[in-house]
């Protein structure tokens, strides 16, 4: 198998973006997980293939795998990525929906990355609960980005310790990225996300966003937000005009390669 790719990073979260508008690219399940080891295969955080869009006003259909084969309803950073890929402030159709990006005066890439799913069966999860404090020790808030998120606002430090447990458990029928928040003041948090199907990433914006989400819900946060994980910042808005969320950070394209293994390991 033959084809081009470009590595792009967000934050350190990083991805393997392969544009199937222009060449053959068949995503197995077992060469996505090669591809994206970092001994195996080129290595990334996820893996993003671009498809020609179905829906109108689209310009492109963007794709989501994590390191272990599961596709992802939504991932902000790669999101921004394709956006300073493509170039033009691109809308992006995602299974989140279509999701309109912009560059920000400051040069950084923005993208609308829609309304959060507050409802448990949206998010989902495996019973009715209350989504402002979930039935888990530390009683986490939970909401979709497209993606299902869970915030635990009692620091930053728990999510190697307590997230490969949570991610699977029970009451999330999709397992569910984890967040760990501290906050220093109602308009900055510190947030490090275990995510579903990739472990502990420098960064995840679609959980900054559920993050901030789920802090405004709550009545500790403002809906314009700092947010800084390992890999660094991100502005996060909840629009109060239209519930919807907007997501502005860097985006670096880092080299272009062409791979030309096999399709297994
Ligand atoms: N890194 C991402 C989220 C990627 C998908 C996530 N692991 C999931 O399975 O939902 C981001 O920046 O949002």
């Amino acid at each position: 198998m033959c084809f081009r790719f470009q590595k792009m990073q967000g934050l350190g979260n990083d991805f393997v973006v392969i544009d199937a508008r222009n060449q053959a690219f068949a995503p197995i399940l077992n060469f996505l997980v090669t591809l994206c080891d970092r001994r195996l295969g080129v290595g990334c955080d996820q893996l993003v293939i671009l498809e020609p869009p179905d829906l109108p006003g689209a310009d492109v259909k963007v794709r989501f795998f994590n390191p272990d084969g599961s596709e992802a309803g939504a991932c902000g950073n790669a999101s921004r990525c394709v956006a300073r890929l493509l170039g033009n402030a691109p809308v992006l159709q995602t299974q989140a929906g279509l999701l309109p990006s912009f560059v920000a005066p400051d040069g950084r890439i923005g993208v609308d990355m829609g309304a959060p799913k507050l409802g448990w069966a949206e998010i989902p999860l495996a019973h009715e609960a209350d989504t402002l404090a979930l039935p888990l020790p530390g009683a986490p808030a939970a909401c979709s980005m497209g993606n299902p998120h869970a915030t635990f606002f009692t620091g930053a430090d728990e999510a190697v310790s307590r997230g490969p447990a949570l991610e699977h458990d029970p009451l999330f029928p999709e397992r569910a990225n984890i967040g760990f928040a501290h906050i220093r003041a109602r308009d900055e948090i510190r947030l490090r996300v275990w995510e579903r199907g990739a472990g502990l990433t420098p960064a995840c914006g679609s959980g900054a966003c559920a993050a901030v989400v789920n802090g405004v819900r709550l009545g500790l946060l403002d809906r314009t937000c700092r947010v800084e994980m390992d890999g660094g910042w991100l502005t996060i808005t909840w629009r109060e005009a239209d519930g919807h969320v907007l997501m502005t950070g860097p985006a670096t394209l880092v080299f272009e390669g062409e791979w030309r293994g096999g399709e297994h390991a």
